[in-house]
């Protein structure tokens, strides 16, 4: 069976059968539009009369009258014009490259289309207004390269003093001048006469085959022509610059040796001068010192700023206006009482030094993130009443080597002034990691000061050390010897009992539907594993959810959601309902008889604890 090969718009090799196959309406329009244009000189109608009788060949099976109707075709088409074909192919190139080029062009102006003027500038304002300093030095210093560029002068060349002497004895010396305040003498001799004619000679040249008419560099004008453009006279300002050293030569002259070269220059009737320096020279230099030096003043800026931050940082924290005491931390008792006891030691009202014993000086709190150390050390605070030092380790780490050791040795200065005292250092794996690991020198240095101020106590001197850590085993072991952290209190994840509390802890103020106690029992019993901060936090999204339906009390369902949201994330409300039933189904093994397989209730009854959501 033959082949009939049509050549589409795009390109594209076409069979009848693919013909027969695209009948869709658009395609349909598409290869006869083609088709069309393959045939400019028929009219749309006709080409796809063309087509359909193309199709009924190939289905007919005659080919070879199908081929001779292409050789008419064909033969027609180059009757009629002879060269029409390169211009037909050159066609269908431009129409592939448009029919590619369009959708990205609609794309693009899809696109424009969305950035508005407005907006645009909006956000320009915005950024500008957020880095008024950053933009104002930008615009400074580009300014200043621009004033540079534009006032760049060829620099003389530099001889040696004897040059001049020489040149003077020989004659070859045209001009001399002296610049006042300097020791400086610019010079010009016969032969920079000659290239600077030349350089004019030139010029001009040039100039007269560009057909504007410049001024000549020996009257040094630059101003505007007749007909001259602005970027021509620009041009024409750089490229005088850029040639026309108004010196040819620059020396420095020697102290007592004014009067023979005056009497030199008599003698040879050299035409000489003096003249103070040039304003332009003076700003350039102004301006050249201040694009040098200007990161100097940001880095002492910078400097002053992490020094007084230094200093200032221990003052801040004295104050111990924090009010929470133990009894705002529960489920946590082993801690507690081991924290009492250094309370009571610190206040007096246990005599540990009649036994020989001292006062421990480093408590170390271990423990999950959440679990309540940092609240605990703000108990101790709030109950021992003595000044109460609170930092993060990560406050240590610098970017100096010694900041972070200066800072621990002011810390512990004021600490050591205030005595009794209480330091609390959150988060101490920061700079409390085991030494040697890294080539981080300033960390070490930070570590090694703590190890010796905590060492540099006295037994009499009442400051005790606080410290919390998820990561005990990352600690460097020196830190954790007896005399330094040698208490070391675990605070673990709360059970039940301790759950049940903290919920009541956080439920103190909340206005509850239910009776608290009870809405206590059954957090605690959804809720194993949880650690006090996901409690405090179940508390108060069921008091954002009430508060979202407008309701004055937070009810069941609020505190049902909360831990939903706890559990499996905001969005996962699939697992909702029936993954709560089921865990309530583990707990409370008689309460999926009250619902349905689908942990839907059967009934309109209420379950035991009244949570219909279920
Ligand atoms: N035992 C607890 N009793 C009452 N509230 C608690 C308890 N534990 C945690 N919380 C609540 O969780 C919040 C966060 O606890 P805290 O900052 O003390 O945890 P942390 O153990 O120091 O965590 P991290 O190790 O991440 O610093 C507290 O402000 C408090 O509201």
């Amino acid at each position: 069976m033959g082949t009939i090969v049509i050549l589409s718009n795009n390109g594209f090799f076409v069979t009848p059968e693919k013909l027969g196959v695209h009948s869709g309406k658009s395609q349909t329009f598409g290869r006869f539009r083609s088709l069309n244009c393959a045939f400019s000189n028929s009219s749309f109608s006709s080409a796809s009369f063309e087509l359909s009788r193309f199709r009924s060949c190939s289905k007919s099976e005659h080919m070879l009258q199908c081929k001779s109707m292409i050789r008419s075709v064909i033969s027609k088409k180059s009757e009629n014009k002879g060269t029409q074909l390169g211009k037909r192919e050159n066609v269908g190139m431009r129409k592939r490259f448009s029919l590619r080029l369009r959708p990205r062009l609609r794309l693009l102006s899809r696109r424009l289309k969305r950035v508005s003027i407005s907006s645009f500038l909006n956000d320009l304002g915005t950024f500008f207004r957020k880095n008024v300093i950053g933009v104002i030095v930008a615009v400074a210093l580009g300014l200043c390269y621009f004033f540079l560029f534009l006032t760049r002068t060829p620099s003389p060349k530099v001889v040696p003093y004897s040059d001049l002497v020489t040149s003077l004895q020989s004659g070859e010396v045209t001009r001399v001048m002296f610049e006042e305040e300097s020791r400086r003498i610019y010079y010009n001799t016969n032969s920079w006469r000659v290239e600077k004619d030349q350089i004019s000679e030139d010029k001009s040249l040039v100039n007269a085959e560009d057909g504007n008419v410049v001024d000549s560099v020996e009257t040094g004008g630059i101003g505007r022509r007749q007909g001259e453009t602005v970027l021509n006279v620009f041009r024409k300002l750089m490229r005088v610059q850029a040639s026309n050293p108004k010196w040819e030569y620059s020396t420095r002259k020697i102290d007592h040796d004014e009067s023979y070269l005056l009497s030199l220059m008599r003698d040879t009737g050299i035409t000489y001068s003096s003249a103070p320096r040039s304003l332009i020279w003076l700003v350039r230099s102004t301006v050249a010192t201040v694009l040098v030096f200007w990161p100097l003043p940001l880095f002492m800026w910078f400097l002053r700023r992490q020094l007084s931050d230094a200093n200032s940082h221990v003052k801040k924290r004295t104050s111990s206006d924090s009010m929470v005491t133990f009894d705002d931390v529960e489920g946590v008792d082993t801690a507690k009482v081991e924290l009492i006891e250094i309370v009571s030691c610190l206040q007096g009202a246990i005599n540990y030094n009649k036994l020989g014993a001292k006062l421990p000086r480093g408590v170390l709190l271990v423990g999950p993130p959440g679990s309540g150390k940092t609240l605990l050390a703000r108990a101790v605070a709030g109950e021992a009443g003595v000044p109460f030092f609170t930092v993060s380790a990560s406050e240590f780490v610098e970017l100096f080597v010694g900041r972070g050791a200066a800072r621990i040795r002011d810390l512990f200065k004021v600490a050591r002034k205030s005595s009794p005292s209480i330091i609390f250092i959150d988060e101490l794996d920061a700079v409390g990691g085991k030494r040697g690991r890294s080539f981080n020198d300033e960390r070490d240095q930070t570590l090694n000061q703590l190890l010796t101020e905590m060492d540099g106590f006295d037994s009499d001197m009442k400051v005790v050390v606080i410290a919390a850590t998820n990561r005990p085993e990352a600690l460097d072991p020196a830190l954790c010897r007896p005399g330094r952290f040698s208490r070391k209190v675990y605070v673990g994840e709360p059970d039940e009992e301790g759950r049940r509390k903290i919920l009541a802890v956080h439920l103190r103020g909340v206005p509850l539907e239910e009776d608290s106690d009870l809405i206590c029992s059954l957090v605690a019993s959804l809720t194993p594993g949880f650690v006090g901060a996901d409690l405090a936090n179940i508390v108060n999204e069921a008091i954002l959810l009430a508060a979202r339906r407008g309701c004055e009390f937070v009810s069941r369902e609020d505190i049902m959601e909360a831990i939903e949201r706890a559990k499996y994330g905001i969005n996962d409300r699939a697992l909702g309902p029936s993954t709560i039933s089921k865990e309530l189904g583990k707990i409370f093994p008689w309460m999926p008889s009250l619902m349905g397989r689908n942990g839907r209730r059967l009934d309109d009854l209420q379950g035991p604890l009244g949570y219909q959501t279920l």
